[in-house]
């Protein structure tokens, strides 16, 4: 049998390994300026990806073909537009079949060219080859290097305000912090990645909105625009 099929349970019973989410970072010694900020992140990523990863094939589909159905309804008329996706990983939400039935769009995947740098875009269609690329993350061998209008991020963890914690590279913040035009950045991930507050620090740039499997959520301030039935009045 495989690991991931025996968690396939419903989760939320079991005691989580450790509770240090739930305590104030304050009263654990840390002050949320850059250092502390940084050793918060470093244990929730682990906490979040470890929950994730446990997830069981048939959950992680299911709540998958949720958050596709959330996109559908976010970006009716995607026609002509570069997105950016991303090859998943660590239990990611697998948004490949989603990109294949993307028809009209040009689908592209994030690319470290340099480390610390940001990213860049390349096109890409399910078959096409691939390259192990820095940090061993699949890159087009032969895509066309493109700006993204719509980057789609996966995340770690995400607020009510729309900040999302990644894989702590920086690589969208980076990146977002640089693009221009600035494109349309939405944080996909699953509910229970949700947080209180990611603690967001000067460097953090918050995503346009949020899909999971149970919703689309707006960032209050952003004038980015969506499909127009989808966007609440202000
Ligand atoms: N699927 C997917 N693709 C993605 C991201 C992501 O979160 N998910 N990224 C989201 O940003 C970017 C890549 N971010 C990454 C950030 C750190 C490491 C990493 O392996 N860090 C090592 C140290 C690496 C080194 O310097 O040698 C580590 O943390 O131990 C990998 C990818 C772009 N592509
Ligand atoms: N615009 C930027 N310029 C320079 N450094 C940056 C920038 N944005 C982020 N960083 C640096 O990257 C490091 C990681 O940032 P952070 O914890 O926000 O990563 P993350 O958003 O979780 O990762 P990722 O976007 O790769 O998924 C931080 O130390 C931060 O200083």
């Amino acid at each position: 049998m495989a690991a991931e099929d025996r968690n396939d349970t419903p989760d939320g019973y079991a005691s989580p390994a450790c509770f240090m989410h739930e305590v104030d970072p304050a009263y654990m010694g840390l002050e949320m300026d850059g250092v502390g900020s940084k050793a918060w992140r470093k244990a929730e990523r682990r906490r979040l990806i470890d929950r994730r990863v446990l997830l069981g094939v048939s959950e992680r589909e299911r709540r998958t073909a949720q958050i596709c159905g959330h996109l559908d309804q976010l970006l009716p008329n995607i026609a002509g537009r570069n997105i950016s996706l991303y090859w998943p990983f660590l239990g990611e939400p697998d948004l490949r079949g989603w990109m294949a039935s993307a028809t009209g769009a040009t689908c592209l995947l994030p690319v470290v060219a340099e480390k610390q740098k940001p990213l860049i875009f390349k096109s890409w269609r399910m078959g096409e080859a691939l390259v192990r690329g820095i940090l061993n993350i699949p890159a087009p061998l032969n895509g066309e290097e493109r700006l993204p209008d719509i980057v789609i991020a996966p995340l770690i963890g995400f607020d009510a305000q729309c900040y999302r914690l990644g894989f702590g590279g920086g690589y969208f913040d980076r990146t977002l912090a640089v693009l221009e035009p600035r494109p349309v950045a939405i944080g996909v991930g699953f509910d229970f990645q949700e947080i209180e507050t990611i603690h967001p620090q000067p460097h953090d740039i918050p995503m346009d909105a949020i899909v999971t499997d149970t919703g689309i959520r707006f960032r209050k301030e952003s004038t980015a625009v969506f499909g127009s039935e989808v966007r609440p009045a202000p």
